[in-house]
């Protein structure tokens, strides 16, 4: 039977999402490690100002494709951008374009979607369930088409404690919830999302529960595979370790933590950390295309793409690596040494909140003021809430996922395959996987240079004496203002350390008395 990078030997491929965190990791792996596919059709919209091909150009200059660009300088010449935008009837793809498609595609990787915690329901259901609807119904006309993967989430039926790999019935027709809030008033929506996502934390695990629904109901005579990461963090091996590009999931939290902002964090030190390194989803999403085309499964198959049932790590674990590394390899200009603490607490939580977030933030801000500049740490103080109120929900339960599937299709691989696109997680040693992923966040999400640790040492040294110089101050302070004034404060006080000194002669004593 052919190999993996065989069977992608001349395949025409459609990616969308190509310009997102998984897609250009997908793109590159399949550029490197299956070099004699044919081309990479990738749905991409103008955004922020920038066509779609500067868009491509500055992907593409992107240090993540530098083995790429070693192995092969034209690479650039397989890859065809087709103008898309997903919210758009007909996805916006020109019937020239559609027609393309239509002729040449073997294999769609749906990777597009919003990820964004707080996405209004209605944007989320056309992005993450209507474009996957109007997607199958253009792989439908695709004459050559082999496999349609899909990429959902291991937290789409988050309201379950043990997830199969089975697509559950939805929460909601899909079809009838598009029907209805195609005429409801944005403010009528907002009001009834909360009835609506009931024991889902969010409008995103919400309809991608409802996409993989969808899939099944419209994949007519399709071989389909359903993906499902769980929280997609920085790269294990693959094409170098740590790389990651963006703030989502424990990332921004890990930045956070490293510059000193982050003190503490509603987590359980003991529930499983189910991250997964994005080099591993993206081996497994390969592979799964390859057994889709190539046995053709009778069903969908859903991968559960997990660590925690097969090599578990806990947050608390997490935290103590983050740390460490943080210690030794210090994001330049801390705002304060890094010594973040979670907890399943929520008084200890709001405590430190208030001592170590907003007090400082305050103090800081107020500084900023007097020496005439804007006042801005509140600000970001009031945004990573905001971020940690919604990620709190997934660092502070555990899931269990079946994942046979995943060592199914491990089994199916040939030696040689199963090192190309590895995606067995037991050899992932996590201490070093964390380390390699907090660096990965300052070269590559911060652009810091690794020749400037040093400095940001020296950095953290200034941090640590104004601390303790604040520390005395205040201490004197409390001296002057409450001690000095009171006799019976006074008399606590000389009991006090007229105590401690009891103690430390007792001590003394014995330790010479055994010597
Ligand atoms: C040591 C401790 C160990 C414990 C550590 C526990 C970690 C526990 C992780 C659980 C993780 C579960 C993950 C589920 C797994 C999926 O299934 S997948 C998808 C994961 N999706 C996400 O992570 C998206 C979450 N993000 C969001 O929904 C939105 O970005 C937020 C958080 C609501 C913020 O929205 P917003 O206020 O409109 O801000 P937005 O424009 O997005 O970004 C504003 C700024 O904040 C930054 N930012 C964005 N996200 C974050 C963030 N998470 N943090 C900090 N900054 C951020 C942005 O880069 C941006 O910076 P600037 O460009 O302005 O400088
Ligand atoms: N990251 C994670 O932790 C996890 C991710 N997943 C899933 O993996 C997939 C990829 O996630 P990830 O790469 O992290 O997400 P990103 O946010 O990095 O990428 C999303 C992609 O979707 C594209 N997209 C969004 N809206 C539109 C639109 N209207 N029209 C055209 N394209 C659009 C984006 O394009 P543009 O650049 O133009 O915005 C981008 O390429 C998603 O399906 C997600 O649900 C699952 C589990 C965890």
């Amino acid at each position: 039977m052919a190999s993996i990078s065989e069977w992608y030997a001349g395949k025409n491929v459609l990616i969308t999402g190509a310009t997102g965190f998984m897609g250009k990791v997908l793109m590159e792996k399949l550029l490197r490690s299956c070099p004699d596919v044919k081309a990479l059709y990738i749905l991409v919209r103008p955004k922020a100002g920038q066509s779609m091909s500067e868009r491509v150009q500055d992907m593409m200059m992107c240090k993540l494709f530098d083995r790429v660009r070693e192995d092969n300088p034209d690479f650039h010449q397989k890859i065809i951008p087709i103008s898309s935008e997903l919210t758009q009837p007909g996805l916006a793809i020109s019937p020239e374009d559609v027609q393309t498609l239509t002729s040449c595609i073997n294999i769609v990787f749906h990777c597009a979607a919003t990820i964004r915690f707080d996405e209004p329901l209605k944007h989320a259901l056309q992005l993450n369930v209507i474009a996957t609807q109007q997607l199958l119904s253009l792989a439908q006309q695709m004459q050559h088409l082999q496999a349609f993967i899909h990429i959902s989430t291991a937290y789409a039926n988050c309201n379950r404690r043990h997830i199969d790999e089975v697509i559950y019935p939805p929460p909601v027709e899909p079809k009838k919830l598009i029907d209805s809030l195609e005429w409801m008033d944005d403010s009528i929506i907002c009001d009834i999302t909360p009835r609506l996502i009931g024991d889902r934390p969010n409008t995103y695990t919400y309809t991608k529960a409802l996409a993989e629904c969808v899939v099944q109901q419209e994949s007519g005579k399709l071989n389909i595979a359903i993906i499902r990461p769980s929280i997609v963090g920085a790269s294990w091996q693959e094409p170098f370790p740590g790389w990651i590009d963006n703030f989502n999931g424990p990332s921004g939290i890990f930045i956070a933590a490293g510059k000193g902002i982050l003190r503490t964090m509603r987590a359980s030190n003991d529930a499983v950390a189910d991250l997964i390194p994005v080099d591993v989803v993206i081996n497994l999403t390969l592979a799964a295309g390859w057994y889709t085309a190539v046995h053709r499964p009778k069903t969908a198959l859903v991968y559960n793409c997990t660590t925690g049932g097969i090599n578990p790590f806990h947050w608390g674990e997490i935290e103590h690596h983050v740390m460490s590394t943080f210690k030794r390899n210090p994001l330049e200009q801390a705002f304060r040494r890094p010594n973040a603490n979670i907890t399943s607490n929520y008084l200890i939580n709001q405590y430190w909140i208030l001592v170590s977030h907003k007090f400082p933030a305050l103090i800081y801000d107020l500084f900023l003021r007097l020496s005439g500049q804007k006042p801005q740490m509140m600000r970001i103080f009031n945004r990573l809430h905001k971020a940690i109120g919604l990620l709190a929900y997934f660092s502070s339960q555990d899931w269990e996922w079946n994942s046979d599937n995943m060592n199914m299709l491990m089994n199916q691989l040939s030696a040689d395959d199963r090192r190309t696109f590895n995606f067995d997680v037991r050899q992932l040693n996590w201490p070093e996987y964390i380390e390699n992923y907090c660096i990965g966040t300052k070269k590559y999400v911060l652009n810091e240079d690794m020749s400037d640790i040093p400095a940001a040492r020296q950095h953290l040294r200034k941090l640590r004496n104004i601390r303790y110089t604040f520390n005395t101050v205040l201490l004197v302070f409390i001296w002057r203002v409450f001690i000095a004034r009171s006799q019976m404060a006074r008399n606590i006080w000389y009991f006090v350390v007229s105590l401690c000194y009891k103690f430390l002669s007792y001590f003394r004593a014995s330790s010479t008395l055994t010597q």
